[in-house]
């Protein structure tokens, strides 16, 4: 396929999706990459040579990834001539199925949306799979951060974050409110006048299809709970049916019976006989329940904007953002990134911890079956960090650590994998 700007490397092949959604997977795969803004110019190259070491050193040699430049944002912009989401970098990431990306700035207030939420709406990767673990000798802010282990599933296509509002003075913005409250009666926006609106699509096959992938998830990986996290004593028609379509899912699909009168469901894991709990929790006190008691959760489905604040919540609880990663889910396309932004103030600088982009791309290593180069990732993680040898974010909450740079960390994780 003739590109414009991205250039197809020469040697290496497509991975391709079955009907089963199951991949075929080439030894020598292209995986196209973004290399992100701000801090991306420090972790992609940093996670490439990572992905590169551990693929050589668990097949020696018989499998390589071909990386594959595509662009997204700043890099876009000044390329493609001022277009910061040029069209051929969404043809490559489905033609080639499988992708990685570095973090993408998005202005506060104005300007134009968020192309991470973009890349995510226009691919329909519906589902925002966060994992969240503690690795030995990671510096936290609680006593127990091994108690926490959680993985996060995250509603990725709707709710607030369809971008669907309306600037204050705007005659848009005063159609919808006049709308509002002429058509529909509603008598309880305070101040009508200079008042922006917003708009929470939660639909029922929104929240199915990312219901159904968390329960799944459990019943793969023999995890013993789902839990629905929304906000639904307040918005009732939007989390209240997120949580009631949830429940509704586990037993219409997946033979679930009603505990104790409801509303938590228990369904039997087709593959071990184990119990699996589908239960609820209202977003506000999961917030404080992750931290007083999180050996009771385990796989979390929520909607989109209770997950990113969740995501970043429970990152903390583990050791920070810079190790929390990430993948974005579609049945035929997955795009795997760092849970964390630019971090503009770093730059460039070869300082921040490239744990995250790393950890998504063990992820991503995993998708395509290769657990051996992923294994290598994971050994070499907990060998630079039990060495002590970390980047700024963990060495200052250490004592007797010694400071490594961006890269610096890279290479320790390759010494000891
Ligand atoms: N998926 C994406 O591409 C995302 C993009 N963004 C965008 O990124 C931009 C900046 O967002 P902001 O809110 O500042 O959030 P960031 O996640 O970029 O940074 C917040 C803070 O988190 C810490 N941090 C982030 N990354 C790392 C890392 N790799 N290693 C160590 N510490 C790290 C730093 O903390 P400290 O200061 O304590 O050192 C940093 O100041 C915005 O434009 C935002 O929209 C945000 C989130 C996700
Ligand atoms: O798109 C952005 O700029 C922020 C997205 C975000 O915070 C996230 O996906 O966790
Ligand atoms: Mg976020």
């Amino acid at each position: 396929m003739g590109y414009q700007h991205i250039q197809v490397p020469e040697t290496g092949e497509r991975i391709t999706v079955n009907d089963d959604h199951s991949l075929s997977v080439p030894d020598n795969p292209i995986i196209p990459y973004i290399e992100g803004d701000g801090i991306g110019v420090d972790i992609s190259p940093v996670m490439i040579k990572v992905v590169d070491a551990a693929v050589e050193k668990a097949y020696g040699g018989s499998k390589k990834i071909s990386w594959m430049e595509i662009y997204t944002g700043e890099k876009a912009a000044e390329l493609y001539e001022g277009d910061w989401f040029p069209g051929e970098t969404l043809e490559a990431i489905k033609t080639y199925s499988v992708a990685i990306k570095g973090p993408l700035t998005t202005p506060v207030g104005g300007g134009f949306r968020s192309l991470n939420v973009a890349l995510r709406q226009e691919l329909d990767l519906y589902t925002c799979l966060r994992p969240v673990r503690w690795f030995e000798g990671v510096p936290s802010p609680v006593k127990n951060p091994g108690d926490c282990n959680m993985v996060i599933f995250r509603e990725n296509s709707e709710d607030i974050y369809a971008g669907i509002e309306y600037q204050a003075d705007t005659d848009e913005a005063k159609k919808v409110i006049d709308f509002i409250i002429n058509e529909m009666g509603a008598t309880k926006i305070r101040f009508p006048e200079n008042c922006g609106i917003g708009i929470k699509p939660v639909s029922k096959e929104g929240t199915q299809r990312l219901v159904r992938k968390a329960i799944h998830y459990a019943i793969d990986q023999d995890l013993p709970s789902v839990t629905l996290v929304h906000k639904g004593n307040i918005m009732k028609f939007t989390e209240g049916a997120f949580r009631d379509w949830g429940y509704q899912l586990a037993q219409e699909e997946f033979g679930g019976e009603l505990l104790d009168g409801g509303p938590w469901v228990e369904i039997k894991n087709p593959n071990t006989g184990k119990q699996i709990i589908i239960k609820d929790v209202i977003a506000d006190a999961m917030l404080q329940q992750v931290l007083t008691r999180p050996k009771d959760y385990s796989v979390v489905a929520t909607l989109n904007l209770n997950g990113d604040y969740l995501s970043d919540a429970l990152a903390a609880q583990v050791g920070g953002i810079g190790i929390a990663p990430g993948a974005n889910l579609s049945d035929t396309v997955a795009l795997f990134e760092a849970t964390h932004g630019t971090a503009p103030k770093y730059a460039g600088q070869d300082k921040v911890n490239p744990g995250s982009l790393i950890l998504s791309a063990e992820m991503m290593l995993r998708h395509l079956g290769w657990n051996e180069a992923a294994d290598l990732i994971i050994n070499g993680m907990n060998g630079a960090i039990q060495a002590g040898t970390v980047t700024y974010d963990f060495e200052r909450l250490m004592e007797g650590a010694t400071l490594v740079s961006c890269s610096g960390f890279g290479d320790a994780l390759i010494e000891h994998m």
